[in-house]
């Protein structure tokens, strides 16, 4: 409906219409006294979303105003409600002065202060501690390509890259925005690939970074903000910098694109300049190993199958003390890179700091305010006065560090490092430290005065909301401090002022007082009206006394009723002076934020190591994994918990053992088993410690998985579509450097169906792909796969029958599984002895048929070339495959018929016919 602001809505009204119109598709919080206030389809969608009651108002135009309000001082619980369902939100406050209200005609003056977005979040108190909210800008260019812009607001650091169009969910998955701008006038093409990412989020999103909020929010700005031209103006300024050359990022025109518009939409939410945001980074997917959201998912980094944020790897891992290292170490863990170079300086980090150090640092590192969203919030003039003194105390803690891992020796005391610690005290001083630590040293020494400044400035314990006042330190600012002696003198001054009045007039029972109405008085009772001095002047009279007022007095009151004002505005102005004074060390306290985080990182790394008893991993150039005694170290701590001990077990995967086939029974460990050797890789290409008793990594550039899930009803695929989509993906991205997980592939099909599809990917992804790769399988007749395939081999983990029981013994053994166990499986979860029995006989039945009827059907043997050498076998059957799409058909595919005009349309028809040749040859 709409609502234009005519003159026959009442001024109030028409007041809130034109602040609304600045806000289509955004919540409209207008403040009104002690309440924010929504109207009409903001009243109704917030009543839905917050379940809070909707009333009418009055009338305006004649009809009743639908209207919806909630507490001003309970609004930060609603506003997170909203921005975690993608909502974005507009405050609207009250900026006339509340004693203007008698006399002004209209409605008190309003102003939109602030925009919330999910995506722009800087609130401490709206900010979830461990994860980053992220704003990505895209924009389409010609031939199906993508510039990509995001930021995150809180740490200050921008990201550009350009990929293919079809590439978006990956991009999207990876990135793990919270918001997404596009321009308003997207052709139909883009526009339906941007809503079917929007529909597909829940599952993409789940466990990638970000604030992991349920929806993807959607916000379309003009197709003017997205200007490539502007954009890199805009990037250069805000990196104070002649070009981009020096980032790697002077030629990326479509993300520059993306990069104007983010800016600009970043700067408006705030009101204000980004003056903390001077990191730039291109991304380049090339540099990273390949997650796909599927392997977050099915290896449980960050959220578990179900959605819970433990037990995961993450959980496992982050024993960080501050908020910093958590979201980096979360950082480190979902962008592992494929060059090992940072890997290689954590492990020597790492190896230092298990060796000493560690207990002091994590010491000093507990407690230390989150730097990096002071940083920002300083930068955006949002930053409170406790924030401050923590920032203060932190910078004393950062130097304290700093020279503890310069000097070697600990701030704690010594009875608090570990025996290898004290018995290294003589020599550690002369050992280098590893370039890592040496960097972070130098990066944690605070700028200079900065911490002096903030404890001159700030009171130790100042209030929490400037607007109270008493946030400025005695002794910083004279005028304050005589304003201030001004209110607590006040007393004094009147107690003598009262004595030297009762010696003046005479009378003894004269009183100075004060009240809210009249001010300051000296109140004379009847009986002595006539001893009151010339200079009194008459302010009140009662019943039995007259209340007076001197010129001293008067000037007393203006000066002390006036002080109180003044200080507050004097504070008030002070604090921005200050919070301007620091602007020039933004750059300095960001590093000096990074330094802390990835210090608390290494650090919960080197702890988790000792504790977990795990070893360093080497990397070599040859392919391969070697682990020996690996365990899944999730698995391992939860089954700890009961006592229960972990069965380690040994991996190796090489140029002459590329894919192993993993049989046995249920319930036997073979997704554990393949789940640890993906984690242990991961951790290892992280720069961890592995759980392992020795582990060697080859060159890896992607981790697939493709694990059985339950039907992704969200997205209405079956299970066994879901599959083959996944399965697809693997065949198509997956490389010789990848590792690849195949749990039970075609058992969502029929049994026949589900067994030659599964023999098929096996042969592709050991003669084609050649990746490292686990199959575990139920097919027994996928054990026959090695025999034919000489860099596969069978496996099985290990169980034991004794009677009707099966005691899983959950090691891997060489050669295939004897058989499944299904039938006990099913008796131990409790199946009722009756259904046991008539599948037991079943069984048998099948059994004997089974060895008389052998199959003789050769699953790997691929069908266009039997008898063909390998490679020309592959070829005959690549010309059976679906070919690569020919010019032709790829311009037939990417024309959008409701997109063009009569015109284009004959425009395209002649192209086209001219694609087809001369001859109408097509390819
Ligand atoms: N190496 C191990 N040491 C100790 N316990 C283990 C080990 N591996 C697995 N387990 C235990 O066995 C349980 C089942 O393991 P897992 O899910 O890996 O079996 P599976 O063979 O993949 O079963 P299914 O075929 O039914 O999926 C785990 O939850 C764990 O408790």
């Amino acid at each position: 409906m709409n609502h234009s602001s005519t003159p026959s809505h009442t001024p109030m009204m028409q007041q809130y219409l034109g602040l609304k119109a600045g806000y289509p598709g955004t919540l409209l919080f207008y403040r009104m006294g002690d309440f924010y206030e929504l109207f009409y389809e903001d009243a109704e969608k917030a009543a839905r979303l917050l379940d809070i009651t909707l009333t009418k108002r009055g009338q305006s135009a004649g009809q009743p105003i639908p209207m919806a309000g909630v507490p001003f001082h309970s609004a930060p619980n609603y506003l997170a409600r909203l921005l975690k369902l993608g909502e974005s939100v507009a405050i609207c406050e009250q900026v006339g002065v509340v004693g203007d209200l008698a006399q002004a005609k209209g409605p008190l003056e309003r102003r939109v202060v602030r925009v919330l977005t999910p995506g722009t979040l800087t609130e401490a108190e709206l900010l979830p501690d461990k994860a980053e909210p992220l704003l990505l800008a895209l924009h389409w260019g010609p031939r199906q390509t993508l510039g990509l812009a995001w930021l995150s607001l809180t740490q200050g650091e921008l990201h550009l890259a350009q990929c293919r169009s079809d590439e978006l969910p990956t991009w999207a998955a990876r990135i793990g925005p919270s918001e997404l701008l596009h321009s308003a006038d997207l052709p139909a093409a883009p526009s339906r690939e941007l809503h079917e990412l929007q529909r597909q989020w829940p599952s993409l999103a789940g466990g990638v970074g970000g604030t992991g909020t349920a929806r993807l929010s959607l916000a379309a700005r003009p197709a003017w903000a997205f200007d490539s031209a502007l954009g890199l103006r805009k990037l250069c300024a805000q990196l104070q910098a002649a070009s981009l050359a020096g980032w790697g990022a002077q030629e990326l025109p479509l993300a520059h694109a993306a990069a104007s518009a983010l800016l600009d939409y970043a700067e408006h939410t705030q009101g204000r300049a980004l003056a903390h945001v001077a990191t730039l980074r291109v991304a380049r997917p090339e540099e990273l190993i390949d997650l796909p959201a599927s392997t977050r998912r099915n290896l449980e980094l960050t959220q578990t199958l179900r959605g819970e944020p433990s037990p995961t790897l993450f959980s496992l891992l982050d024993t960080c003390q501050t908020a910093m290292g958590s979201r980096l170490l979360r950082r480190w863990l979902l962008e592992p890179q494929r060059v090992r170079t940072a890997a290689q300086q954590r492990l020597q980090a790492i190896g230092l700091l298990r060796q000493r150090l560690l207990q002091p640092l994590r010491q000093a590192l507990a407690g230390a305010a989150d730097v990096e969203r002071i940083t920002a919030r300083l930068a955006l003039r949002q930053v409170r006065p406790r924030e401050l003194v923590g920032l203060a105390q932190t910078l004393h803690r950062a130097a304290a560090l700093a020279q503890t891992l310069q000097t070697g020796a600990p701030t704690a005391p010594p009875e608090l490092c570990d025996l290898a610690d004290r018995a290294d005290l003589a020599t550690r001083t002369e050992r280098p430290l590893p370039p890592l630590l040496a960097q972070l040293a130098q990066q944690l020494q605070p700028p200079p005065d900065c911490a002096e400044l903030l404890q001159r400035a700030l009171l130790p314990e100042p209030a929490a909301l400037l607007r109270d006042g008493g946030v400025i330190n005695h002794g910083y600012d004279a005028e304050l401090d005589q304003l201030r002696a001004l209110q607590h003198n006040c007393d004094a001054f009147l107690l003598a002022l009262e004595a030297r009045e009762r010696e003046r007039s005479g009378i003894a029972n004269l009183r100075v007082q004060f009240n809210k109405v009249h001010g300051f008085y000296i109140e004379i009772t009847q009986g002595q009206l006539d001893r009151v001095p010339a200079d009194y002047r008459r302010r009140q009279t009662l019943k039995n006394a007259e209340r007076f007022i001197t010129p001293e007095l008067k000037a007393f009151e203006d000066q002390v009723l006036g002080a109180q004002e003044r200080a507050l505005a004097r504070e008030k102005w002070l604090y921005e002076a200050l919070l301007e004074a620091l602007q020039p060390h933004l750059g300095a306290l960001g590093e000096l934020a990074r330094a802390l985080a990835a210090l608390d990182a290494l650090c919960a790394l080197a702890e988790r190591s000792l504790t977990l008893d795990w070893c360093a991993p080497e990397f070599g150039p040859e392919p391969g994994i070697e682990i020996r005694a690996g365990r899944h170290p999730v698995v391992q701590a939860r089954l700890a918990e009961s006592h229960t001990p972990f069965i380690p077990n040994d991996t190796v995967l090489g140029p002459k053992a590329r894919l192993q086939i993993i049989t046995g029974p249920n319930m036997g460990g073979k997704s554990t088993y393949m789940r640890q050797v993906a984690l242990i890789a991961l951790l290892a290409s992280v720069g961890s410690y592995v759980p392992a008793q020795r582990c060697r990594l080859g060159p890896l550039d992607a981790i697939h998985t493709r694990i059985g899930a339950a039907d992704d009803l969200a997205n209405a695929q079956s299970t066994f579509m879901l599959e083959m989509s996944e399965a697809a993906q693997i065949l198509h991205r997956a490389s010789a450097n990848s590792l690849v997980l195949m749990d039970e592939i075609g058992r969502g099909t029929s049994t026949f169906d589900g067994l030659a599809l599964a023999g098929a990917i096996a042969s592709h992804l050991h003669d084609k792909v050649r990746a490292h790769t686990l199959f575990a399988t139920h097919y027994f007749e996928l054990t026959q796969f090695p025999v034919e395939h000489a860099a596969a081999l069978n496996l099985h983990v290990s169980a034991v029958e004794s009677g009707r029981e099966i005691v899983f013994l959950h090691q891997i053994e060489p050669g295939p599984a004897s058989r499944s166990y299904g039938v006990q499986v099913a008796r131990l979860a409790g199946v009722p002895a009756a259904v046991l029995n008539q599948a037991r006989q079943t069984l048998q039945a099948l059994e004997a048929h089974s060895a008389t009827a052998q199959a003789q059907i050769d699953l790997f043997a691929p069908a266009p070339g039997v008898g063909l050498p390998a490679d020309e076998a592959w070829a005959a059957a690549e010309a059976l495959e679906p070919q690569p799409p020919s010019a032709l058909e790829q311009a037939v595919a990417a024309l959008d018929p409701d997109a063009l005009s009569p015109r284009e349309a004959l425009a395209a028809l002649y192209r086209l016919r001219q694609l087809l040749g001369p001859e109408g040859a097509v390819r």
